[in-house]
């Protein structure tokens, strides 16, 4: 049955000023480089407040498309919406359309309307700006802890516990350790390495060899947000949370097709349902599943699980997907 306790992470340092280290400047930078909170909360989710309900994001990992990734503008979009809103109400879901591909050379501005304070429902709408246009229209609605006898939820799957599995980045080592991995491969897996992604993925089943059958589009992973964030803040570890949530996600709808890549593909849509308190810098199950793909593009569902089987937060998204024949010859 679904967690119903009442929360006590109430306390918002949502954007504040999180400092850290032990002053020195040296071991400050590499915990600025290790520890997800200083990435993400002193530099990423820690907005600029330009002037009222107007701030300004920065960016930090961009993904290999050069455009933002999306993770990032919902996240960011998410602060300045929490932003707006008392202690006393929580994210419960958000809408979000990517109308144009975020530019990773400038900042992006962040627009807050109050749409509506209800007593129960607090709505907020957020525009992501840069060069004047909006690239993301995001719509946020937040509500007060109101306890009911009406609860379910789905049981979450079996699956192995993180402890027994290996990291996306233990995999790739042991992959590369493996003799005659064709050198463009091998330059991949190393760029995949290099890659300061603030996320740890352990997947359930993970793939052999990039050349992979075609299954069931689904796939399971544990997922954490790198280095400590603590209790106590629930709108930060939901914000964080969509950052997350993005990562891995719009793929499960390739697992369908064998022998394809996609020269293209960009999420269009995003929302997410926030059920429950959780920590997004602890292991949680993401479940993902693309019921339908087609005419270039594909839906997929999310279920982020707390390890003890309680489901934290559920994410769709749908995305445009153009691809064409893998030349097995040439392969990465
Ligand atoms: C494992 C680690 C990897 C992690 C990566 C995580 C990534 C997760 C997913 C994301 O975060 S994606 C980032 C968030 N989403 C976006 O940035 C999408 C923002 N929105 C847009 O860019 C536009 O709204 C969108 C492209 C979706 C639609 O705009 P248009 O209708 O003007 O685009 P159009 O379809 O005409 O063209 C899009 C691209 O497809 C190309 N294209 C068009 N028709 C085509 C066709 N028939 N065949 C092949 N390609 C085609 C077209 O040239 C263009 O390529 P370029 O961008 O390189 O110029």
């Amino acid at each position: 049955m679904a967690d119903t306790r009442a929360t006590d992470e109430t306390s918002d340092n949502t954007g504040g000023n999180h400092s850290s280290g032990d002053g020195n400047p040296e071991s400050r930078e590499v915990e600025k480089i290790r520890d997800l909170k200083s990435v993400l909360v002193t530099s990423v989710l820690n907005l600029e407040e330009l002037d009222v309900n107007l701030y300004r994001g920065t960016h930090h990992w961009v993904p290999r498309s050069r455009r933002l990734f999306g993770g990032q503008i919902v996240g960011q979009a998410l602060v300045a919406a929490a932003k707006s809103v008392g202690d006393d109400v929580y994210v419960h879901s958000l809408h979000c359309y990517f109308v144009r591909a975020g530019d990773p050379t400038v900042a992006v501005l962040y627009q807050v309307d109050h749409i509506r304070d209800g007593r129960s429902f607090m709505v907020r709408s957020v525009r992501a700006i840069q060069h004047g246009q909006p690239i993301l229209i995001c719509q946020a609605s937040f509500h007060k802890l109101q306890p009911s006898p009406l609860q379910h939820q789905f049981t979450m799957p079996m699956v192995p516990p993180p402890e027994d599995l290996l990291t996306e980045e233990q995999l790739i080592h042991l992959y590369l350790t493996k003799p005659n991995v064709p050198e463009k491969l091998r330059q991949f897996l190393n760029q995949r390495l290099a890659n300061e992604v603030p996320i740890e993925i352990k997947p359930i089943q993970p793939q052999p060899s990039l050349r992979r059958p075609a299954t069931e589009p689904r796939k399971l992973f544990w997922v954490r947000a790198q280095g400590h964030i603590g209790e106590g803040n629930m709108k930060l570890h939901c914000c964080v949370a969509a950052y997350i949530s993005d990562y891995a996600f719009l793929d499960t709808a390739m697992l369908s097709l064998a022998d394809y890549k996609a020269k293209f593909f960009a999420s269009l849509d995003h929302s997410m349902w926030f059920h429950t308190t959780f920590r997004s810098d602890e292991w949680m199950l993401y479940e993902c599943e693309s019921p339908w793909a087609a005419n270039s593009r594909g839906l997929v569902q999310g279920r982020m699980w707390r390890r003890d089987g309680v489901l934290a937060v559920s994410c769709s998204q749908e995305g445009v997907f153009r691809v064409q024949p893998v030349n097995h010859r040439n392969k990465l």
